[in-house]
């Protein structure tokens, strides 16, 4: 049974439609992607999950044992700052406070892996998102609610912060991840949303949208002379030209297909390669995603 169900979700800022019509539920134990470029209505979405604003219409139903949405649901938002001199350790003591069963949170410091004598202020980007994690984690939830929370890391540090989202998920925690890193959505996500101007476009395994968008198969090659017959196999699902270059994308065996269709000796540059998700998020939203 699904322990969040959106349905119909719209909210409003006076003129301002920030989320349209936005339906999703997140399976428990998942991490379910919100994916979109910026402004599409992501972090306001999920702030109506977790109650922090009041939905202009439709409802978020919670499943059995998610009784009390602001204990449950653990919240880390975007470009949290906490006060400079308070130290991790103190953060964490002080929002363990807030919680009437809250966890460990000394445990939770060896899983970031901060020292509890640092200062806010001393901390890295990288640190800083990986106590936002933390300080959501620290009242025991069912769901952690993480937005853009690699957004600006260097490389290492988004990929350390992949570890403790997997970590999180490994403890039995539902996560929700928002995002518009589409790495992060194939590395991380058990299925995604894609949201675009406050819709939701689609909902499916990262693989399951690759597949819509060719079938995880992509062949790339130069030629002057004509793919018209191309469209025509069955294999193929698309092809696009942009010059001399021509990208076919398609399933099944397709390179053997589209190598039978070629005329020998006017191609060149042939090579085959896997679709990503980008592909496929550009496939749905017609789009390229921004980057991080
Ligand atoms: N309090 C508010 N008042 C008016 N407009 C708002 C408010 N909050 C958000 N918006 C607008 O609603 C739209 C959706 O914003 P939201 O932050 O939910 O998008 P997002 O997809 O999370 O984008 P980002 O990744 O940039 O945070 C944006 O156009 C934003 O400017």
């Amino acid at each position: 049974m699904a322990i969040i169900s959106v349905h119909n979700l719209r909210k409003t800022y006076g003129e301002k439609v920030a989320v349209d019509d936005v339906s999703f539920a997140v399976e428990e134990g998942e991490i379910f992607g919100i994916v979109g470029r910026n402004g599409v209505g992501k972090t306001t979405t999920v702030e109506c999950v977790a109650g922090l604003r009041t939905p202009s219409s439709g409802v978020v139903e919670f499943g059995a044992g998610l009784t009390d949405v602001k204990e449950q649901i653990g919240i880390q938002l975007q470009d949290c700052s906490l006060p400079d001199k308070l130290k991790v350790g103190e953060a964490l003591e002080l929002y363990a406070s807030f919680y009437p069963q809250p966890a460990d949170w000394r445990a939770l410091l060896g899983e970031i892996g901060l020292d509890p004598r640092v200062a806010f202020a001393k901390l890295s980007g990288g640190q800083r998102q990986r106590l936002s994690v933390a300080l959501a984690l620290v009242g025991n939830p069912r769901v952690a609610i993480l937005d853009e929370l690699t957004t600006g890391l260097d490389p290492q540090a988004r990929r350390d912060t992949w570890d403790l989202i997997e970590r999180v998920r490994e403890m039995g925690v539902t996560v929700l991840l928002v995002t518009h890193f589409m790495e992060e959505v194939e590395r991380l996500c058990d299925r995604v949303a894609v949201i675009s101007a406050g819709r939701v476009l689609a909902v499916d395994t990262p693989d399951g949208l690759i597949e819509r968008a060719g079938g995880g198969q992509r062949i790339v090659f130069h030629t002057t002379g004509p793919v018209d017959a191309l469209t025509t196999l069955p294999e193929v699902t698309t092809v696009q030209r942009n010059g001399d270059e021509v990208v076919v994308t398609g399933t099944g065996d397709l390179l053997v297909a589209v190598v039978g269709a070629l005329t020998p000796g006017q191609v060149s540059g042939l090579r085959t390669e896997r679709t990503t998700f980008d592909d496929a998020f550009l496939a749905l939203t017609g789009t390229a995603p921004a980057s991080a």
